[in-house]
């Protein structure tokens, strides 16, 4: 570490963007999100380096996220950097094993989403002293530093620190070409934009023939509404992108177990190669029931899973077939790190959750450890892109033909702008204060 620096300060604040105006991010069982930020600002003794972090909500939720940062980030004011960095896997447990704290989850809900907004900060603020993107700092590690980010406390039936490392050691041939790669080629993307349940069929259309104009060569749409609304959806959405790209469902909870398997029955015919959140994403056992029956259309999920056991289970049980991680549901980039070794270790592909406000900024850096350092494969491999909000960031997200180009910038792509943050302020800000 180049300097020795602590943080001094938490700055939490609550930013909300009225998304629900226009419908934008709308789905079956969410119809009127307002994306918003539940955003913390790690001031240190060296005011040019400040370590920023964000978990999303859509709206309401925020001030109770917001409120658990602030009783989260007593575990970190006053601490050297160097003392979390030294042992990102011990940070971690720190957080998550506060003895009062944790009885809120443990290692779930809003406790979990505020864990990961201070745990991504720390990561900012780390990558940014090093001088580099999340994404180099984590690729530059070896096998035994990477897995020391990890805690292995319940998935060790699953693997060890020792079996992680010799994994990570026999993905590490070609780092280097894929590093390469990336940075020439990009992380092929796929595209939510057209396909947001409140939108009207034009608009659906139109955003279809922009998004095929812009190189994507898998879109999303959600589904869940009533059946015959769904089939005219996706009818619709064929008919625009043709037979040749990908068509993938997001159910966003709404079904019942045998009832996603009687509409995926309905739905076959538009040839998905996913159905995203078909039931609660509690239900290990009924996803892996959907999984069998739908097959072989993939069954997605991830993005309200709780925790790495969770996920674990989910794959255990032959459940997911396709890993959508969230950077921030779960405990920040340490519990990713878990989640996607394991994904790796079952040969499933992780496909994040993005989207919202910043988690594409932040997902990316996810997607692209794991193709250097874990997975080492693009296959089956895309990560989600929604054409939202990234005007508020320092160092928004460029997608080029359908794929992610690797960030430059250092840190995790996380800052937003003091305007933005300023401006979109819940309640007094003055975006709010005109719609209040
Ligand atoms: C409310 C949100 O926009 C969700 O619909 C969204 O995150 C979605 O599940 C997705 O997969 O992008
Ligand atoms: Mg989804």
């Amino acid at each position: 570490m180049k300097k020795d620096i602590s943080i001094i300060e938490v700055v939490v604040k609550d930013v909300r963007f009225p998304t629900s105006r226009f419908l934008d991010g709308s789905d079956a069982m969410n119809p009127d999100p307002d994306y918003s930020a539940a955003y913390v600002i790690l001031k240190t003794d060296h005011s040019e380096f400040e370590g920023h972090g964000l978990t999303f909500t859509i709206g309401r939720g925020n001030e109770l996220c917001t409120a658990a940062i602030e009783s989260l980030s007593y575990l970190i004011k006053g601490k050297k950097l160097s003392d979390l960095t030294s042992n990102m896997g011990a940070f971690w447990k720190m957080i998550t094993g506060d003895s009062q704290l944790r009885w809120l989850g443990p290692e779930k809900g809003v406790i979990h989403l505020a864990t990961g907004a201070i745990v991504n900060a720390v990561w900012d603020l780390y990558a940014k002293v090093e001088g580099k993107p999340l994404w180099r700092l984590l690729s530059d590690m070896s096998p035994e530093e990477l897995v020391s980010c990890i805690d292995f406390t319940y998935i060790t039936d699953v693997i060890t620190p020792d079996e992680a490392i010799k994994f990570l050691k026999s993905k590490a041939e070609g780092k280097q070409e894929r590093i390469d790669y990336l940075l020439s080629n990009g992380y092929p993307a796929y595209t939510t934009s057209a396909g947001w349940l409140g939108y009207s069929d034009e608009k659906m259309r139109r955003l279809c023939r922009e998004a095929k104009a812009e190189g994507f060569k898998h879109m999303k749409i959600k589904v869940g509404s009533n059946l015959e609304d769904d089939i005219r959806r996706a009818a619709i959405i064929r008919e625009e992108i043709g037979d040749d790209l990908k068509l993938m469902m997001d159910a966003n909870q709404k079904w019942d177990v045998d009832e996603a398997i009687k509409n995926m029955e309905a739905l076959k015919q538009f040839n998905p190669w996913w159905i995203e959140e078909p039931t609660s994403p509690d239900d290990v056992l009924g996803h892996a029931k959907i999984a069998e029956a739908v097959a072989p259309i993939k069954v997605a999920t991830g993005e309200h899973c709780q925790n790495r056991v969770i996920f674990k289970q989910l794959m255990q049980a032959n459940a997911m077939q396709i890993c959508q991680i969230d950077s921030c549901r779960v405990g920040g980039v340490n519990e990713n790190l878990a989640i996607m070794l394991m994904a790796a270790i079952f040969e499933i592909p992780v496909c994040p959750h993005a989207g919202g406000v910043g988690l594409c900024e932040y997902v990316q850096h996810l997607s692209i450890v794991d193709y250097i350092a874990i997975s080492g494969s693009l296959d089956n491999r895309i990560i989600e892109y929604v054409d939202h909000l990234h005007e508020h960031f320092y160092d928004p997200v460029v997608i080029k033909n359908g794929a992610y180009m690797p960030p430059k910038m250092a840190g995790y792509s996380i800052t937003m702008k003091e305007t933005s943050i300023k401006k979109y302020t819940f309640p007094d800000g003055e975006v709010w204060k005109e719609i209040i």
